[in-house]
């Protein structure tokens, strides 16, 4: 067999096989570094994942969309210092273009509603669930990829849309068993940090960049930020400042920080009033020292956190009204998130409430000697046109080793073709959940 071949071939594997792997032995099996395979017990966990992102897009009217993982570097260049695109996966092709695996699917979006332009029916209400990559120097070991999905509404320029957005992640968290006891979601908005930078007299232009620096304040130490900070010109008076914004953790104490006709204040009110109509309310935190690190977020932003805090955030978004701007176009309101398929996993398996979804298949249809092979594969056909899962026995077995296959396979039913049964156009179903057996007519099979 393939095994017995592949076992020798790594034993003696000074000979040079007809295929001339030479000294090579077997190729390496593992896939590249930083990704991963999905075998098929791995794939049934990630089928079950991602159907409950795509059912609770449906449950929000959304439609699916895709792009290519390989896009236009041009799409994720952004001299803003994020980390996301410090590590972009980019390369010159064979074509001289300069491209890149996608790091995430925001930009990819973006450039789909250009290309519709006007004629795109809005708000459009758009989803996806998108492998995306980044290149890390792998002194740090972390992954090069992951799914993530996203949800974006263009179109709507009041917090409805955040509120609709966080409603979703709130369905998703629900249907997956996860109550606002293990999780919640921290809300702010950039306007917080915009209103205090421009009491500094910070520019404008730098806003971006700034938000991407103060993100990173629970990751580097004070002084690393303060350097990055001040690099950009802004003096270390300004990050007192902005820090103390930062450490409000009420929307009263924001008013009177920012004043009662901030908009900042307006937004936040409206989306716990919101909060409040869709009885979500409970699972929010209003946390001003939430920024993010996308540089383009221009409004309310929010991440999913553990209420343990041992993991990194389970998912991110905001608004961005200014991205189709930056790629020349004309600009649209838009806001959507991004949940990856990493942090929701380590948390589900730390509650325990991982799934193992088993495989199984509805029949086992067995010949019960060889000359009725082709009866069994038109019994199993029959089967299958009526949309049942058969697994037929494509070599010669007896009875006992088709209950034990069909146990391994969780069958609901054993379909027997034997000789005599089949001679009065009949055969032999077992119940394997009931544990009876009879005489079924072929007819009667479905
Ligand atoms: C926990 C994890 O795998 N994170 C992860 C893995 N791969 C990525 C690839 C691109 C952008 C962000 C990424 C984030």
């Amino acid at each position: 067999s393939m095994r017995a071949m592949v076992d020798a071939r790594t034993v003696a594997c000074k000979t040079t096989e007809p295929t001339g792997r030479t000294d090579k032995g077997i190729i390496d099996t593992q896939p590249p570094r930083g990704t991963r395979d999905f075998f098929p017990e791995d794939m049934r966990l990630r089928n079950w994942l991602f159907g409950e992102f795509a059912a609770v897009s449906s449950s929000f009217g959304f439609e699916q969309f895709d792009a290519p993982v390989l896009e236009s570097e041009e799409l994720f260049v952004r001299k803003a210092g994020e980390e996301i695109t410090d590590q972009l996966y980019n390369f010159e092709d064979k074509g001289q273009r300069r491209v890149a695996l996608r790091p995430e699917l925001t930009p990819s979006l973006a450039r789909l509603v250009l290309q519709r332009g006007r004629t795109l029916p809005l708000p459009a209400k758009w989803f996806a669930i998108g492998q995306c990559w980044r290149y890390e120097r792998m002194t740090r070991g972390r992954r090069r990829e992951h799914y993530q999905w996203n949800m974006d509404i263009v179109g709507v320029a009041g917090v409805e849309a955040e509120a609709e957005l966080l409603a979703a992640i709130v369905l998703f968290f629900e249907r997956v068993g996860l109550s606002k006891d293990d999780v919640g979601i921290k809300v702010s908005s950039r306007k917080v940090l915009q209103s205090v930078l421009v009491q500094y007299g910070i520019p404008p232009e730098s806003f971006a960049r700034v938000c991407v620096i103060v993100d990173k304040l629970d990751k580097l130490p004070r002084e690393k930020v303060e350097e990055e900070l001040r690099v950009l010109g802004v003096p270390p008076s300004t990050i007192d400042g902005v820090l103390s914004a930062l450490s409000i953790r009420s929307l009263e104490e924001l008013s009177r920080l920012l004043g009662p006709d901030s908009e900042a204040v307006a937004d936040l009110s409206r989306l716990f009033q919101l909060a409040e109509g869709y009885g979500y309310k409970d699972w929010l935190v209003f946390d001003p020292s939430v920024v993010r690190g996308l540089a383009y977020y221009t409004g309310i932003v929010f991440e999913g956190f553990d209420r343990e805090g041992k993991l990194r955030a389970i998912c991110g978004g905001g608004r961005y009204d200014r991205l189709l701007g930056a790629f020349g176009g004309d600009n649209a309101p838009m806001a959507g998130f991004g949940f990856g398929d990493a942090v929701i996993v380590e948390l589900l398996k730390e509650k325990g409430k991982l799934p193992a979804p088993p495989h199984r298949v509805d029949d086992v249809v067995v010949p019960l000697d060889m000359a009725l092979r082709p009866a069994a594969s038109g019994i199993a056909a029959r089967l299958r046109r009526a949309g049942r899962s058969v697994d037929l026995v494509l070599e010669n077995k007896k009875m006992k080793w088709a209950f034990k296959h069909a146990e391994k396979l969780n069958a609901s039913r054993l379909v027997l073709v034997g000789a005599s049964e089949w001679e009065r156009g009949k055969v032999v179903v077992k119940d394997l959940a009931k544990f009876q057996q009879e005489e079924v007519p072929v007819e009667d099979l479905i």
